[in-house]
């Protein structure tokens, strides 16, 4: 048998997001986000599900943590719900949010399982999107109000922050391809998003310097992995322009303080321009402590005249594909970090979601995921591949502890280690959970 052995100092995590598990939607002061409006809009996410109850774990976050030290985790990562903790947006903070999160990080701490706060994970206050919403400057300036009041509550114990989860979902699936809420199809909001997270991630970075100085802060990029169908100039073209859209579009102003041309003349023949202000890119550059990357697929594509912005034309053929129909291609994750180090130089960082959807359900008590334990092999070999050519992995956080709302797919896709019942919110350990529970105790897993 051939073994799998990480370095010692690894840290090993799972990962889950407010809206996604809380439930508890109206429940002691939080006010509606983003996600409520457009999941209760019919039409935007299958079977009309929304994330009213979800898990329940606003109610069950003790047994969720029980859960995490049975796996023997070193970090959780979870998000704070903004319209939870300050219901308006900014201003005054809802004392029964801030004391829930208070609750669920000294229960970690408890556990001796490190928190790493998500700040943003797609829930912005619906009272901000009224006024606008993430299209104008004023919403930066309301998230750095948000962000340092949560450095000051939890700075404390806290030491690892993430300002932005996966930018790339938050502003174009959510405001040009309207897949994600607010649900616009209008490129130039997606570019003004797109441009507005990465400042708010700025000017929370800046502030975090102040009052967190022992603290380390990222944010969390996604990308899948895109290669050419051929070495036909226009395949290998079409591959670059739909990779840069995830990669170079977020990365570039962070560790670049610019945007790719490429992209900007791409955007500029559909009329979609970016509205940089002077003192922005100084700002998004600011030095971060690591960058999380959020991996889940990757495949051949080829050139498609007049498909989508970029011409490109994914081809699936041939790939094993999870139950979201997402082909699996481990490779990909391991060329996409390769190619990130390439590109950005030795930049530390954490796998801050990577997972596969698989619907199994409950059969005597037993939920036989072996496809996502494959999965999960498949993907961490690629993981150690990685680390021994050098990228700098500082920590693997599995995406997710639980079966959760997955977005405009609802319930009907489940992504957890723990099987959730939405009707009873009883959890059932899959075999994922006891297959990573032991590679994560051991440090490495046999092939
Ligand atoms: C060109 C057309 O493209 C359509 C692709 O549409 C999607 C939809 C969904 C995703 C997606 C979903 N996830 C998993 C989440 N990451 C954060 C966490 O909350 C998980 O639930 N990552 N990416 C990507 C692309």
């Amino acid at each position: 048998m051939t073994t799998i052995e990480f370095p010692k100092d690894l840290k090993w995590g799972a990962a889950t997001a407010a809206y996604q598990i809380e439930g508890a939607a109206k429940k002691d002061g939080r006010a509606p986000s983003i996600w409520d409006t457009f999941s209760h809009t019919p039409g935007n996410v299958k079977n009309g599900d929304n994330g009213d109850e979800a898990c329940d774990s606003y109610h069950r976050y003790k047994e969720d943590v029980q859960y995490l030290n049975d796996l023997g985790v070193d970090v959780y990562r979870f998000s704070i719900s903004w319209p939870r903790v300050m219901p308006k947006g900014t201003d005054e903070l809802n004392p029964e949010g801030v004391k829930y999160y208070r609750n669920l990080i000294q229960e970690l701490l408890d556990h001796d399982i490190e928190p790493i706060i998500t700040l943003y994970h797609w829930d912005l206050p619906q009272t901000l999107q009224d006024q606008g919403g993430w299209e104008v400057r004023s919403t930066t300036d309301a998230f750095k109000e948000y962000a340092v009041a949560m450095f000051k509550e939890f700075g404390d114990v806290v030491k690892k922050w993430i300002t932005i989860n996966e930018p790339w979902c938050a502003s174009f699936l959510s405001n040009y391809l309207g897949i994600h809420a607010p649900g616009k199809q209008d490129l130039q909001a997606a570019i003004d998003v797109s441009h507005h997270l990465l400042l708010a991630h700025g000017k929370s970075v800046q502030a975090f310097r102040e009052i967190v100085p022992d603290g380390e802060i990222g944010y969390a990029p996604n990308a899948d992995w895109l290669e050419p169908y051929s070495q036909q100039q226009e395949d290998i073209d079409a591959c670059e322009r739909d990779m840069q859209w995830k990669i170079e579009w977020f990365m570039d102003p962070v560790f670049k303080g610019e945007y790719p041309q490429l992209l900007q003349d791409i955007f500029a023949k559909h009329n979609g321009y970016l509205n940089v202000e002077e003192g922005d890119m100084e700002l998004i550059s600011l030095p971060i402590d690591f960058m999380g990357i959020n991996y889940y697929s990757g495949s051949v594509a080829r050139y498609k005249e007049g498909n989508g912005l970029f011409e490109v034309e994914p081809i699936w053929v041939d790939y094993q594909k999870t139950d979201i129909g997402w082909p699996v291609y481990a490779d990909g994750f391991y060329k996409l970090l390769i190619h990130i180090q390439q590109k950005y130089g030795d930049v530390p960082i954490y796998i801050t979601e990577n997972g596969a959807c698989y619907n199994h359900e409950v059969e005597d008590g037993v939920v036989n995921d072996q496809e996502r334990i494959d999965y999960l092999k498949q993907h961490l070999t690629a993981l150690h591949r990685a680390i021994k050519s050098g990228v700098p992995i500082k920590g693997y956080i599995l995406w997710s502890l639980l079966d959760n709302f997955e977005w405009a797919e609802g319930y009907s896709k489940r992504f957890g280690i723990i099987h959730v019942n939405y009707r009873t919110f009883e959890r059932t350990k899959k075999e994922s959970f006891y297959w990573y529970q032991k590679a994560v105790q051991n440090n490495w897993f046999e092939l």
